[in-house]
């Protein structure tokens, strides 16, 4: 996926102002930055929820700018939104059903999600809306990996979650990641830096910093200046 030049407004303010970054197949790309810079903006410009005014997003080497956002994720596009979204009234089993219900044999597939996850399949009978916060992303990312995606955008999978809890969320997303290309937008630069290939810094709509996450930490100088208020 790439995003090129991209202008990205909420009526009249300018949020993304010029935005370039590429994924490539395999890899998983972390987004930082500071609370409000675009990040999340970021994910609904290359999932038509906001298209761009200006700018081109490009998915499996086509031109998706303006293309609607249903049609975007039928082309294998993902997305794990921050509040998770999943049905509360449902089932964990019919959760992870619905996402797989495309798919040729359903239940392998639920059979492969509850070896990546296996505490989902202890809670299988369970109503989503009973698990815990943690529990509940476990089972929104199984449910991205179900949907057969070429690409999982996931935004804030740590949010709010007690920090043992994150570490299973860590060791999810790590398995996830194996056979799946994903951006992650994440606040936890420590985390995003442990499971990410490559990331790109955000500030006021545009990247200041990219490269490899090998070795980068937040307390080098031109990464510090954008993470600090
Ligand atoms: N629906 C909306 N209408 C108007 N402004 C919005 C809307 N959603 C977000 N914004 C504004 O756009 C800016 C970028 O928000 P965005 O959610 O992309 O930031 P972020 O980097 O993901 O930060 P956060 O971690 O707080 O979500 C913020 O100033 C925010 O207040």
């Amino acid at each position: 996926m790439e995003l090129d030049d991209v202008h990205t407004y909420y009526g009249e303010s300018h949020i993304l102002q010029g935005l370039d970054l590429s994924v490539e197949e395999g890899e998983i790309v972390a987004l930082v930055g500071r609370n409000g810079v675009g990040k999340t903006t970021t994910l609904r410009t290359a999932l038509g929820l906001t298209p761009p005014r200006r700018g081109t997003v490009r998915f499996k080497g086509e031109d998706v700018t303006g293309v609607e956002p249903h049609a975007i994720a039928d082309r294998g596009m993902g997305w794990v939104p921050e509040d998770r979204r999943v049905f509360a009234h449902l089932t964990v089993a019919e959760n992870l059903r619905v996402a797989a219900h495309a798919a040729a044999d359903p239940d392998a597939r639920l059979d492969e999600a509850y070896e990546l996850f296996p505490a989902l399949e202890r809670f299988a009978d369970k109503e989503a809306g009973d698990l815990s916060g943690g529990q509940q992303q476990m089972l929104a990312i199984a449910r991205g990996m179900l949907g057969d995606n070429d690409l999982l955008l996931v935004d804030e999978p740590s949010e709010g979650l007690a920090p043992q809890i994150v570490s299973d969320v860590v060791e999810a997303l790590r398995a996830a990641s194996a056979d799946t290309t994903m951006v992650l937008v994440e606040q936890n630069f420590r985390l995003a830096m442990d499971l990410a290939d490559r990331f790109y810094l955000v500030d006021h709509g545009v990247v200041v910093e990219e490269g490899d996450t090998a070795g980068v930490t937040s307390d080098d100088e031109r990464i510090r200046r954008y993470l600090t208020a």
